[in-house]
This record gives structure tokens, sequence and C-alpha cells, in this order.
């Protein structure tokens, strides 16, 4: 793979257009310097892994298979350990088994992983106690740490988020490859967890049950290298025109042009702009390109975005990630889907149920319920089966940890227990619990879709009320 030239568009054509979110450095020499420095790095992933997620995603966008796109809301340069690498995977495993075994559909496993380390904000600005600073946007462009120096934008942290999403995917790669994700050790991923709620209770009873299968698949010679690994991919909002040109590469087999920086990346629902500097970068892209929608978006945007994004009608190339909010799904979802359909493309549909529900509580916390999350979702399901349209996947900010930053669940997290351990530097993210809660209900549902369209599904839990 080799860097790009000519007739791609150059970083200050990028700029030219005006890119949305984008960080002022204060010595544009610097930020020069490390461009010139981030195109020498080897890519992080390669073109074949990429074509290969292509494939997976039309096979979700055909409605043969389910994605689970998840992770952190920001990744953080301190949180690079191997403990929350770890736990992050396990619970995405997790919820990925849950929703293959009793729901009965392959799963496309995408972890917001290995560069979500931008974040578009609101506000340039915030203040506290009469002390007013520039916003965190990530830890590739400022410190968490409500101080000047801190919050002062660094060309330098560009390299950081390299580095740490290269340590990321090494360890990722490993476990994936090394036998962490082996389906006959489903049990030992759990083994960490004190068996106390109810949700892990029903994934050990679940997962004795995988076990049980798989050991007579063995015995009747079935099974080996599939049941060793599993293919998972990193994913992030390409946010940064400057980490993002820079880790384009053309590829030599084709000559086309690759974001390495991650398999997958999408537009942010603040950077979609038609004639914007992250479309025009993307578009240009042979990566699988997610963008997010938000309730303003009307289905002649939808189209124009798809036309724009997706010229070749190729499928797998596009997902569009619905963010609405629970009480706007059902009305506006819907003629959204319609006219993207009646274009005859094969895009993705994917529910962010995260994005479009979040409040803030008496006490400060910017929080979200799990009961608006699953609302979201169960209003995504419905649109589609309205429509005949195949509900494609999920995209859900979470932690393997076991935070409280969302109220509600099983485990009944109150406003008053946010304080307990709110870790998250920007958004609020499910927890481990909430996480194999929310696959429970969405195996549920699926199963449920399965029986209504005339489908026999083996059912593998008994059904439960969803709330
Ligand atoms: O994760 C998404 C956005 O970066 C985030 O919701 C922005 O939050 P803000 O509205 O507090 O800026
Ligand atoms: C910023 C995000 O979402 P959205 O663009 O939908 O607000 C995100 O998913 O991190």
């Amino acid at each position: 793979m080799t860097g790009v030239s000519s007739p791609y568009p150059s970083l200050s054509d990028l700029h030219a257009l005006g890119a949305a979110q984008q960080p002022q450095y204060p010595d544009a020499s610097e930020v020069g310097r490390v461009v010139e420095a981030l195109r020498r790095r080897p890519p992080l992933v390669f073109a074949g892994e990429v074509d290969e997620l292509r494939g997976r995603i039309a096979e979700a966008a055909a409605g043969r298979a389910f994605i689970l796109q998840a992770g952190d809301c920001a990744e953080t340069f301190d949180n690079v350990t191997a403990v929350n690498i770890k736990n992050s995977l396990r619970v995405q495993l997790s919820m990925a088994l849950v929703l293959q075994y009793a729901a009965q559909v392959p799963v496309v496993k995408v972890g917001r992983i290995a560069g979500q380390y931008a974040k578009p904000r609101s506000s340039d600005s915030e203040t506290r106690e009469g002390v007013t600073l520039p916003s965190y946007r990530g830890d590739a462009v400022n410190g968490l740490d409500f101080d000047e120096a801190s919050r002062r934008n660094d060309p330098q942290r560009l390299v950081e988020v390299y580095n740490a999403s290269a340590a990321t995917l090494n360890l990722v790669r490993a476990f994936v490859n090394g036998g962490f994700a082996d389906l006959r050790t489903v049990h030992s991923w759990n083994s960490e967890f004190v068996r106390s709620s109810a949700i892990e209770a029903r994934y050990e009873a679940l997962a004795a049950e995988i076990e049980r299968a798989l050991a007579f698949m063995i015995t009747c010679g079935i099974g080996g290298d599939e049941l060793r690994t599993i293919h998972y991919y990193a994913s992030h909002e390409a946010l940064l025109m400057e980490y993002e040109h820079a880790l384009t590469r053309i590829d030599s087999r084709t000559g086309t042009p690759y974001g390495t920086s991650g398999h997958m990346l999408w537009i942010g629902e603040r950077t979609r702009q038609l004639d914007g500097a992250h479309v025009e970068l993307l578009s240009r892209l042979r990566n699988p390109i997610g963008v997010k929608v938000g309730p303003t978006v009307s289905p002649s945007d939808a189209v124009a975005l798809v036309e724009r994004l997706d010229a070749q009608h190729e499928p797998g190339r596009l997902t569009l990630i619905s963010r609405m909010g629970a009480d706007k799904v059902r009305d506006v979802l819907p003629p959204i889907v319609e006219a993207v359909e009646a274009t005859g493309r094969k895009v993705a549909w994917v529910c962010d149920p995260m994005h479009g529900n979040t409040f803030s509580t008496s006490n400060g916390y910017k929080t979200r319920s799990f009961d608006r999350v699953w609302a979201e979702v169960d209003g995504f399901f419905d649109v589609h089966a309205a429509l005949g349209t195949w509900p494609g996947g999920v995209h859900v900010e979470l932690t393997g940890n076991d935070v409280t930053e969302c109220v509600g669940g099983a485990q009944e997290l109150s406003e008053e227990n946010l304080a307990q351990a709110y870790e998250s530097a920007c958004d609020p993210r499910l927890n481990r619990n909430q996480s194999l809660e929310l696959a429970f209900y969405l195996a549920q549902r699926l199963n449920d879709d399965m029986i209504a369209r005339g489908e026999n599904p083996v059912q593998a839990f008994e059904p439960h009320e969803l709330a």
C-alpha cells in the first residue's frame, strides 16, 4: 500500500470545503510534520480485511446477518490496558453469542475500538464555576482535565492515537486468533464475574446449553478451526481530516484508496453535510462507510447521501445508522427507509438507540435510560417489520466494566447511583449487565419476528416479557 496523490483530494482541498468540527492548531508547521510522520507509518488495517467486512455487511443488507457495532463512546489513552480491552471484547462476544445462538442469525462483530478518539461536540466551550475553557474533543485533540493546559489542542496527540490504536488492535488480534474467542470456552468469558445478577445467570444457562450443543457436534466430527476464531473488525467516526487523510493508502492490488485507520469508518450526525469535507473524503475510500442519520434528515437528504456515497450500488458499501430518539423513530424512519429502498440500493439499516435518547439529570449527569434505549430499538424493529425490510443491526455505546452511567435495566440503576462509577469521558455507556440484557431483548425480538414471518426458529430460551 502506498500514499495517496492526485486526483485524490488534498488536505487543503478538504479544508476548503469548510470541514466541520475540526480543531484549530496554533502551529500549522507542527501539524504538517505530524501528518508527514503518520503518512510513513504502516497501515493499521489491510485492504483485504476491509473487503471481507464489506462482504459481511452485504449479508446484513440482504437480510442474512445482523451487525453488532459496539464499544466506547470515547476511547482514552489511559484506558488502553489489557483489562479494559479484554472486558470490552468479552461483553461484545457474549452479546454476539446470545444473538447468534438464540436468534439463529450470523452476527457481524464491529467494535467502536482502536480509533474512537475524536468527539464532535455541541458546544465549543464548557463553563464550570465561572471558568470557561474549550470543550473536550477526545484524546485525539485535547485532554479531559478541566484546566487550560489540558484543554489546549495538541497535534502530537494524533501520533498517540495511531500508537494507541495499533496497541489495541494488536491485543484484539491476539485475543481473537489466540484462543480467547474459542466457542468451546464460552463459560470462561464470564468466569471472573460474580454471578449475582439474573442476567449473568441467564447468560450462564445459555453458555451451558451452547457447550452441550458443541460437545455433541464435536462427537459427530463437526467443528474445528471455525470454532476457534472469530471475525472481528474495528470502526470509528472518521472525524479528523488530518488523521484520516494521513492514514489513507493506495491498495497495490487495485490502485484504489483505502482508509487504513480502521476497517469501517462512519460519518457523524454533525458532519454529514452533502457538500462537506467528510462526505467528500469518505466518498473516495473503498471502506464500508456508515452514516448517522438523525431526526432532521429528510428522505431526499438521505437519498442524496446514499447516491453520493454509494454511486456504484455496491452491497455492503453503506450502512445507515439511524439515531432518531425513541419518540420519533416510528414517524421519522419509515419515509427514509422507503425513499432509500426505492433507489434500488442494498444498504444495511442499523439502529443507534443511544444518541437520540440522552438527557441530563438534576444532579448534573448526562445519562440514558435503558427503557428508552430499548424503546428505540423496538420502534426500529416495528418500522422494518411493517415495511418488509431487514433490521440489520444495532450500534451501541457500552463497556465491559461495571460502570453506572445509564439508568434502569435489571439492576434498576437510579439517578442517585450514577455517582458510584461514572467513568465515561463523554457520553454514558451501557454497563456489562445492561449490554447483556439488551442482547437478550434483541434475540427475543428477532425470534418473535421470525415466528411472525412464518419461520420456525428453535427456541433457545423461555420467552420473557419485554419492557
Ligand atoms: O458522542 C457523541 C457526541 O460527541 C456527544 O453526544 C456530544 O455531546 P455534547 O452534546 O455534550 O457535546
Ligand atoms: C458522535 C456520535 O454520534 P452522533 O454523530 O450520532 O451524534 C457517536 O456515535 O460517537
